[in-house]
């Protein structure tokens, strides 16, 4: 029987660069969402078409910040790509702005239909939902879940999701058996369940989960969380996935990516709130080329 490691998404052809719509907010401050995908997916050599879901001054862990739902307009900036002939190999969405907006990401699978779909159901972490996530966004978020090719959930997202309540970041395998299990029967092709801490080895842990197995990888669990490492994580999937990596080999690369990123983070002044910082390990993601 396969496992999840064997399970190749994307064969990458001499020198195409392959193009991808970037679904995700755009934020003024903290490294998050299209300030970390369009610099890691661009060093990967990945066309990067990026369709904002909202803009905001800061990231949502500061307080008063300020948001514009871009909703209104993307219905005139998909019709636009269409007379352009833009073409897709790939939709990466992630933090989104309204409801709707999982509308306009059906529209692009409808009009791609050959594009890898790579779902992060941004929605929340550690137990609670972001300010800005609805009851109506999570119901339209779930509706992303089937069909998609790989979903990079947190324990949050997950519980979120499947409704199997949340028990916290350090839980056993045969819980995150049952949420992957959980999500697969929902449809997803693969699952990548994110941030899964053994506190008693001192790592954090990765799965990936297919129809064929789960398997994990893991690296050295740093004494600090930080803004953004989700979207570096699901960003530096991405990119390797695009670059011809298994997916396990993919998640083994991300969870890197993200805590060598970490480490230079708590150098720099207000790191806390700073986000992570994902400048120091783009030629890690350029090398995946090589
Ligand atoms: N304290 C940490 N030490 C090492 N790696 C980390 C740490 N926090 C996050 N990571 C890495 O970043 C990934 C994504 O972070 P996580 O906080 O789970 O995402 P999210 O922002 O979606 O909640 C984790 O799965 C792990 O690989
Ligand atoms: C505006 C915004 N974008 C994206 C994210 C996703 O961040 P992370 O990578 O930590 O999941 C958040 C989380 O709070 C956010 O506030």
């Amino acid at each position: 029987m396969p496992v999840a490691s064997d399970l190749y998404l994307y064969q990458r052809e001499g020198s195409y660069l392959p193009r991808v719509a970037a679904v995700h907010d755009l934020c003024g401050y903290g490294n998050c969402s299209l300030g970390v995908a369009i610099p890691v997916l661009s060093c990967a050599g990945i066309d990067v078409c990026s369709v904002p879901t909202s803009l905001f001054s800061a990231h949502t862990k500061f307080p008063g910040f300020y948001m514009l739902d871009t909703t209104p307009m993307l219905g005139a900036y998909l019709d636009a790509w269409r007379q352009h002939g833009v073409d897709l190999d790939g939709v990466y969405s992630g933090f989104l702005g309204s409801a709707e907006q999982v509308a306009a990401i059906r529209r692009l699978y409808d009009e791609y239909p050959h594009a890898l779909r790579i779902v992060d159901p941004v929605m929340g972490d550690n137990g609670s939902r972001y300010p800005t996530y609805t009851d109506e966004m999570c119901e339209a978020t779930r509706g992303l879940v089937e069909g998609a090719d790989v979903l990079t959930p947190n324990l949050t997202e997950a519980s979120i999701l499947t409704g199997i309540p949340y028990e916290g970041a350090d839980v056993d395998e045969a819980y995150v058996r049952r949420m992957a299990d959980a999500l697969l029967a929902m449809g997803a092709k693969s699952v990548v369940l994110k941030g899964i801490v053994r506190a008693d080895e001192g790592v954090i842990r990765n799965y990936a989960a297919t129809a064929g197995g789960l398997e994990s990888t893991s690296d050295e669990l740093l004494p600090y969380m930080l803004h953004g490492t989700g979207d570096l994580f699901a960003s530096g999937l991405t990119a390797a996935i695009y670059c011809g990596r298994s997916l396990l080999d993919a998640v083994s690369f991300a969870g890197t990516l993200v805590s060598d990123a970490m480490a230079v983070s708590c150098d720099q002044p207000g790191y806390e709130l700073r986000g992570v910082s994902f400048q120091s390990v783009l030629g890690d993601v350029t090398a995946l080329l090589a």
